[in-house]
């Protein structure tokens, strides 16, 4: 018999099970909480024995429950584990998988240069919400490096310079679009509505007017981004083959994501005229359905997520520091008095005169904001997997097989490179300050090694396009729920992996628009 003296809950067990794909989250009858305290007793003694100094040090304890911290609490997990273990390199098991956690210049560098290292296998089954059309058994086995490869040379045609340029009124016109629905004042919370904008632009600029025109269908397919992040569990990553619900609902969001594309594609083929749009570009270079859709639908998670969680949060900082908002407020006027049009037209118009060379190489205040803002929440985890028998760091061997795990925060948190590093302060990224570092403080915001980012310009095109209509229309500022200002920007979820969003409640940008 159960009754509330006799059974107990064991959150750390809980814990353990909460990834599964079932429901294990019930009370326990008092023998079996005696031995789950024995059990766990026994963990937590294993969790750092046994280890050999000539080896990386191996983190005991159940792979089950590091599955699990490095999942769903994965910068805490690592940063602990590094001060715990004072090592700069440590390794775990998930199930059956070696990951090693790398800390450290050395291991930086190894992680981010060394050529034998692939950064697809990485990434592969340690970090979910992108849609993958293998899922659906509906790709080609390609080579990694010309996978790859194909896949960034695609990219740099669809965003080359002069296609930003012709299209820079259009995605104007709809961020304007959007503001106008906003009204004349309200409140919007960033992490949904300007992620909201993001998804918008980067349909624009990835597929074909008839799709980029249909708000609905863009809803629709936001929706499906929104399942298929949810439904990027461990259970459904790990243990892909178990008929879980989150698995089933990736499954299902990416084919209908791949049907919704796959007819504007078809669509376009039919086309009597061809256009400039990028599916026609793909299109007349040969790509059949099943690469285009892959192509569409990898570019719009990595343009939404990382560009919507820095437009965002550079929109939250600037709410609660006035004096870089007038600094940039006061670059985006000067932009408008060098590159003069009709003062009568309306502020997009204007602003989608500015020639994209000026958006690239004129704007050095917001660059640092972006820059800072970027340092402070970007602190996701860089993946690698080993394809190498010996590979050397810091005198000790990696296993052919191994997961490598990087996390930014090692760099961009450090008080040796960034002090204070809390703190933010654009003046770090001035040219000046820069320059009398010598360039030695190592920033990783955007990648580097063998595998920088590959959208850098598109993604700071965007996020200054919005910042540069939304700071020239509207006065806001950073209020909590309830509407009262809010002081300090809110710190970022650094274990939130796929979008970063602020710990606690919801925070909002209280506007007034002052200009058309
Ligand atoms: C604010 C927005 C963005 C940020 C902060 C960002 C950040 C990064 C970082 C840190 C990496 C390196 C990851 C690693 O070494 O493991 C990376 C790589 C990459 N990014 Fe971005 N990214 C952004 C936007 C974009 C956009 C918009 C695209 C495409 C449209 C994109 C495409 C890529 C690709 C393809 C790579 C891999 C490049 C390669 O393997 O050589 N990113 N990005």
């Amino acid at each position: 018999m159960l009754n509330a003296a006799s059974s107990s809950r064991l959150p750390w067990f809980e814990s353990l099970f909460t990834w599964m794909p079932w429901d294990f989250n019930v009370a326990l009858p008092a023998p079996v909480t005696g031995l789950l305290l024995v059990l766990g007793t026994l963990y937590a003694r294993s969790v750092y024995s046994g280890n050999d100094t000539s080896k990386i040090y191996q983190l005991g304890g159940f792979s089950i429950v590091n599955a699990w911290t490095f999942f769903n609490k994965r910068y805490d997990f690592l940063r602990s584990n590094f001060d715990k273990t004072g090592h700069e390199l440590f390794a775990f098991k998930v199930l059956h998988y070696q990951v090693v956690a790398m800390s450290g210049e050395d291991a930086r560098k190894t992680f981010f240069n060394e050529k034998r290292l692939s950064f697809a296998k990485g990434y592969q089954l340690f970090m979910g919400g992108n849609p993958d059309l293998k899922d659906i058994k509906m790709e080609a086995e390609i080579e990694e490096s010309i996978e790859l490869g194909a896949f960034i040379k695609r990219l740099l045609k669809i965003f080359r310079k002069d296609r930003l340029q012709d299209v820079m009124p259009t995605m104007f016109a709809d961020i304007n679009g959007r503001m106008e629905i906003l009204g004349a004042e309200g409140k919007i919370n960033p992490f949904k509505d300007i992620y909201d904008l993001v998804f918008q632009l980067t349909v624009r600029m990835t597929t074909c007017e008839e799709l980029a025109t249909d708000l609905r269908m863009i809803e629709r397919m936001n929706d499906l981004y929104w399942k298929l992040e949810k439904s990027s569990t461990p259970a459904s990553l790990l243990l892909p083959w178990f008929p879980s619900t989150a698995r089933k609902d990736k499954d299902e969001a990416t084919k209908s994501l791949y049907d919704i594309l796959s007819h504007y594609v078809d669509l376009r083929r039919k086309a009597e005229e061809p256009n400039s749009d990028a599916i026609d570009l793909l299109i007349a270079d040969g790509a059949d359905n099943v690469t285009i859709v892959s192509f569409v639908l990898n570019i719009i998670f990595a343009g939404t997520v990382n560009t919507g969680m820095l437009a965002s949060w550079t929109l939250v900082q600037l709410g609660v520091n006035n004096e870089w908002k007038n600094k940039a407020i006061a670059e985006i006027q000067n932009l408008l008095t060098t590159y003069p049009t009709n003062s009568h037209d309306p502020i997009h118009q204007r602003l989608s005169a500015i020639p994209m060379t000026a958006w690239e190489d004129e704007m050095p205040i917001i660059e640092c904001v972006t820059r800072e803002t970027l340092r402070t929440i970007g602190n996701g985890t860089a993946l690698r997997r080993n394809l190498v028998d010996d590979l050397q760091v810091g005198g000790k061997t990696i296993d052919k097989g191994a997961f490598m795990a990087y996390n930014l925060g090692d760099v961009h948190m450090n008080h040796k490179y960034y002090p204070d590093p809390h703190k933010f302060d654009p003046n770090r990224f001035n040219t000046a300050e820069e320059n009398s570092h010598q360039g030695n403080v190592p920033f990783l915001g955007w990648g580097t090694g063998r595998h920088p980012c590959a959208g850098i310009k598109v993604a700071k095109f965007e996020i200054k396009i919005i910042l540069a209509l939304f700071l020239s229309c509207y006065e806001y500022e950073l209020v909590d729920p309830s509407g009262k200002p809010l002081k300090r920007s809110p710190q970022p979820d650094r274990n939130d992996i796929q979008k970063n969003r602020p710990i606690g409640e919801p925070c909002f940008l209280q506007y007034r628009r002052t200009k058309e």
